[in-house]
């Protein structure tokens, strides 16, 4: 894998983007969709972003995770730069270091819960089979839904299948975990189990990072980020001194004041 060194992105920084900027479209219909965006992410940060909708915060995390190309700039992940990666390299940092959870849980209909969870481990070591699939089971354990594992897919509820996406997204033990909406979807007993889980990925010391529109989510994290028409127009950490109420609180009013 070629790795372009970088001196002056700490290895303790988990996500660096610099000058990030992103346009869709071409000639009169060519649109500039993020501005040049800054934004240094710490190991083992958990970091919300939001926004009004279309302020560009999906395409941020998808630039941020290599899952699109930047039109300008540049995206560390773990030290090393994606966007001066190729193809195959950067298919390979992604499924090795980032882990994906989406809205919609882009689950195999055609595989048991298990397989979907073991599809990636065995992509990354196919030589490794019975190692993942222990590893797959033990993951399908923790997240509650261990006796879904045989199943088919069709058979589990959202809730469920979301858990079972988180345990797809973790069986290569990535550093860096992306949300995009992962409880748009869900009801609330059932975001609440999966915002439990994000939690505890990032109490192991994973970094996460999820795009939502929803407060209670972002109070779950300890930073927010927010965009507005692609650019980043305010950055708020949890204090030390803020307990859960306290936090949401304080976010809730800095929320307002910016219009989200
Ligand atoms: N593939 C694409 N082609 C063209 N335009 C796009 C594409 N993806 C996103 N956009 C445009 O970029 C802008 C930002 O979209 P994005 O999905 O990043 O916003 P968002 O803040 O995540 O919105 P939402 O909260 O509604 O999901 C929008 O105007 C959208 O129409």
């Amino acid at each position: 894998m070629s790795i372009t060194a970088d001196a002056t992105t700490d290895q303790s920084t988990a996500i660096r983007a610099r000058g990030v900027r992103k346009s869709f479209g071409e000639g009169s219909a060519r649109t500039e969709v993020l501005h040049g965006i800054d934004l240094a992410v710490a190991e083992g940060e958990f970091l919300a972003i939001m926004g009004h909708s279309g302020s560009g915060k999906s395409t941020l995390l998808y630039c941020l995770s290599g899952m699109d190309a930047v039109t300008d700039g540049t995206v560390h992940v773990g030290g090393q730069e994606i966007t001066a990666m190729s193809q195959k390299d950067l298919a390979a940092a992604r499924l090795t270091t980032m882990g994906f959870v989406f809205q919609q849980v882009h689950l195999l209909r055609n595989l048991t819960v298990l397989d979907n969870v073991v599809l990636p481990g065995v992509t990354a070591t196919p030589r490794d089979r019975a190692a993942v699939v222990a590893r797959a089971r033990g993951l399908l354990e923790r997240v509650g839904i261990g006796e879904l594992a045989d199943r088919d897919i069709t058979e589990a509820s959202g809730g469920q299948l979301q858990r079972a996406a988180i345990a797809r997204a973790l069986v290569n033990r990535p550093a860096v975990v992306f949300g995009d909406e992962p409880t748009g979807a869900l009801n609330a007993t059932a975001a609440r189990g999966i915002l439990d889980l994000l939690g505890e990925v990032n109490a192991e010391g994973r970094t996460v990072v999820v795009v939502t529109h929803d407060i209670n989510v972002a109070a779950r994290t300890r930073r927010v980020v927010v965009l507005r028409d692609g650019a980043v127009d305010g950055d708020l950490r949890r204090g030390a001194d803020h307990d859960d109420a306290s936090w949401l609180a304080t976010l809730g009013g800095w929320l307002t004041g910016r219009g989200v």
